[in-house]
């Protein structure tokens, strides 16, 4: 039997993440080729037109998959009845602008639409905030939506995981399919960390460790990070824009894994027949950690991490919902590392805050 279709909303939807997104929603990237989905999607007046034009190209595209398209700029009309909320809109700085006024005018945005988003959503809406600061937004839209479960909120750091395996995929020459395991800790800013200390490559001899493979461990703590926090500025001074088809394509990762689960992601480990993968002696039973992703989500003081921020953890997914990935070791190199993140979020917490008295 057909399956009843999912609303998805898209804020921002007239913008540049947006116009690559809602084609890979529409096209079944996002939920699946047997998931029917009804696009809600929201811009400003200004912008009406030029989503309006969207709407025209989706009806264009005569995707099978597609049962509806609202495009609006009532919130309240956009926010009606979605099971899944992915955040694109919000103020870019402008020349001229201080921190804290692209702060106060996203603060004011992400309260609006959490309000919007807790009255008039679904329950038990999964909601996806991309726009910047996302993670300090996400922290925001959950303050101002307390019904939604905190569980359900979350931002976009796997578009900075992604960055990663696809670093390590270069550096080995390995398909970036092989690379798993990656973390991106903290925030989606220049402070993130990103660790590849228990990240593998499959191998015909099993699952080898990065590390190991890289055998650079210079690279590894230098060039090798820089290149994945500063990623967002390369791109745009190669293209005079930002990230957005990665940006759309990792917003679809997200909410893939959220919903459908990670790849042999479980939270129960699972003894398996070893085959020498970790150096572990092949012809042992013997439990492995499945494939997990990076999610921004709300800080429970999992790795002593500050409680009530939102965080990028490593997380397996399973029926819909995440768990951090516990009992990870944290070396001396990466606990620094955890901590800087932690205290600038920290800040753009104080600061969003103080944008609301
Ligand atoms: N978390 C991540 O990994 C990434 C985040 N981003 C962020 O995503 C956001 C969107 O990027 P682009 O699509 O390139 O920007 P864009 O400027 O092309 O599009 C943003 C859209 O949001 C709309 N908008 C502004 N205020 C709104 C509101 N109150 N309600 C609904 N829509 C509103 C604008 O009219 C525009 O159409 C930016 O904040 C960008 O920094 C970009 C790349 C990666
Ligand atoms: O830096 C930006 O504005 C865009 C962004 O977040 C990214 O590409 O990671």
């Amino acid at each position: 039997m057909a399956k009843d279709p999912v609303r998805v909303l898209v804020t921002g939807a007239a913008g540049q993440i947006g116009y690559a997104l809602v084609p890979m929603i529409a096209r079944g990237v996002m939920l699946g080729a047997d998931q029917p989905v009804i696009l809600h999607m929201l811009d400003i007046p200004p912008a009406a037109e030029a989503l309006n034009g969207v709407k025209m190209e989706l009806v264009d595209a005569a995707f099978p998959l597609l049962k509806g398209v609202v495009a609006t700029t009532d919130v309240v009309e956009a926010c009606t009845g979605v099971n899944i909320a992915v955040m694109v809109g919000g103020f870019p700085r402008k020349e001229g602008m201080e921190r804290k006024d692209v702060m106060s005018k996203n603060v004011s945005i992400y309260k609006s639409q959490a309000s919007a988003l807790e009255k008039h959503a679904a329950a038990n809406c999964k909601v996806l905030v991309v726009a910047n600061p996302a993670n300090t937004n996400a922290l925001i839209l959950k303050e101002f939506a307390p019904s939604i479960p905190e569980k359900n909120i979350s931002c976009l750091t796997r578009l900075d995981h992604n960055r990663a395996l696809g670093q390590i995929s270069e550096r080995l020459n390995v398909q970036v399919s092989d690379v798993k395991n990656v973390i991106i800790w903290g925030n989606h800013s220049s402070t993130q960390y990103p660790d590849v200390n228990h990240a593998t490559v499959r191998t015909p001899a099993g699952e080898k460790a990065v590390r190991e493979l890289v055998a650079d461990d210079a690279w590894l703590n230098g060039e090798f990070i820089t290149t994945v926090q500063q990623r967002g500025a390369a791109i745009i001074k190669a293209r005079k824009l930002s990230s957005a088809l990665s940006a759309a394509s990792a917003a679809c990762d997200h909410i893939r894994d959220w919903v459908l689960g990670t790849p042999e992601g479980t939270w129960v480990s699972m003894g398996v027949y070893s085959d020498g993968s970790y150096n572990v002696p092949a012809g042992l039973i013997y439990s492995f950690p499945g494939t997990w992703v990076s999610m921004g989500v709300y800080s429970d003081g999992s790795y002593n991490v500050p409680a009530g921020l939102i965080y990028s953890f490593p997380v397996y997914c399973q029926n819909g919902e995440w768990k951090i990935v516990q009992g990870l070791s944290i070396d001396e190199f990466s606990r620094k590392k955890l901590d800087l993140t932690a205290e600038e979020l920290s800040e753009e917490k104080a600061l969003a805050y103080s944008c609301l008295s």
